[in-house]
């Protein structure tokens, strides 16, 4: 498989002389193969966005690489800007014109044929209200214009930032539907979200990245796979006992991420030996389960970001990054 996007090593300091400096990029490494669906997850502050305007060419970084089609960017975006579709934050449209003016003049001013405009109206759904103004608008219509915009142009790569934002139930199994047909027509989709159900469900790979570096990247089932190895759940007697059993766990070496009423543990090969530790120091197992992971529960181990009990976690506050990276996918690597 050929990398639509390739990133290494990429950093990205901001200078502030009243908030001093803060390493928003920290060798941050991405790779995204063509025809897929990528999905590109982190924390609030983890550095999607920065990584996204930098990719855009919107901000410079400091050091490292990337390279979109094959093309060093920024370098090469007069080359390949034309190959790019993004919605990076939520784009401004003329509250006065409708949808179907913002998109004949988009497709003007970059010489994309007026039939465009109909075929990218029809196939985000808003031929029905393509003639009424901007303004009236819901969120979830808006976020649909912002959709065929990027796609006006036909992108190789397309570049979404949160599209399922506004979008009702429908909307959202509509846009899933959307990224996959656009893929499987052999455009690359990378995308920013939150809703992790919904990568797991659209994505054929993702990246996760923790305070500016990347904690996991592969596809998605070789992702969970990797972390789903000796996955535990384990619920108390006493519910209140959860963080003493947490941090006896944590002093033995076992991943353990804390949820409201029930720890999660991996890499554990023999269940009974967490009961029989946890008893040792009068803390009783209720439930102990081996259990097959989702994307959520990895997202929060790896950037430690699971909410717990009485704590109010601050942006930053999430994984300490160190190592390769790699999640541990076999051959280091995906299309290697
Ligand atoms: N212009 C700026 N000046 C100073 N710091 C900034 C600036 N832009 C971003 N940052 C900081 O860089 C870090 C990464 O921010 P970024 O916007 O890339 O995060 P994000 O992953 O997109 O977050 P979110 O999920 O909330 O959109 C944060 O700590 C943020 O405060």
């Amino acid at each position: 498989m050929s990398a639509v996007l390739e990133i290494e090593g990429l950093r990205k300091t901001y200078k502030s002389r009243r908030r001093g400096t803060r390493n928003a990029l920290d060798g941050f490494d991405m790779r995204v193969e063509a025809g897929q669906v990528h999905g590109f997850l982190g924390p609030n502050g983890s550095g999607k966005t920065t990584t996204l305007r930098t990719l855009l060419g919107l901000i410079r970084a400091d050091g490292g690489r990337m390279a979109v089609l094959g093309h060093e960017v920024p370098a090469a975006l007069p080359t390949v800007a034309g190959q790019i579709g993004a919605i990076v934050e939520s784009p401004q449209f003329f509250p006065h014109f409708s949808a179907r003016d913002t998109l004949s003049l988009l497709a003007g001013a970059g010489e994309v044929p007026a039939t465009r405009v109909d075929e990218v109206l029809e196939l985000v759904g808003l031929r029905d209200r393509a003639g009424e103004r901007v303004k009236t608008y819901s969120l979830g219509m808006k976020q649909r214009l912002a959709v065929a915009s990027a796609l006006l142009k036909n992108p190789k790569l397309l570049i979404l930032d949160e599209p399922a934002n506004g979008l009702d139930p429908g909307g959202i199994r509509e846009m899933r539907t959307l990224m996959r047909d656009l893929a499987a027509s052999g455009m690359t989709v990378l995308l920013s979200s939150h809703i992790l159900g919904e990568i797991q469900l659209i994505c054929d790979s993702v990246t996760i990245i923790s305070l500016g570096r990347r904690v996991a990247f592969g596809p998605v089932d070789q992702v969970l796979a990797a972390h789903s190895h000796g996955a535990v759940r384990v619920r108390l007697d006493a519910a209140e006992d959860l963080a003493a059993a947490a941090a006896v766990l944590d002093r033995a070496g076992v991943p353990v991420t804390r949820h409201p009423d029930h720890l999660m543990l991996s890499g554990v090969d023999k269940p009974a030996s967490v009961s029989r530790l946890l008893a040792e120091h009068h803390l009783y197992v209720s439930e102990l389960a081996s259990v097959a992971v989702d994307l959520e529960s990895v997202f929060l181990e790896l950037t430690n970001t699971a909410p717990v009990p009485g704590q109010h976690r601050q942006v930053d506050e999430s994984a300490k990054v160190g190592g390769t990276g790699q999640p541990g996918v076999a051959g280091g690597g995906w299309g290697a």
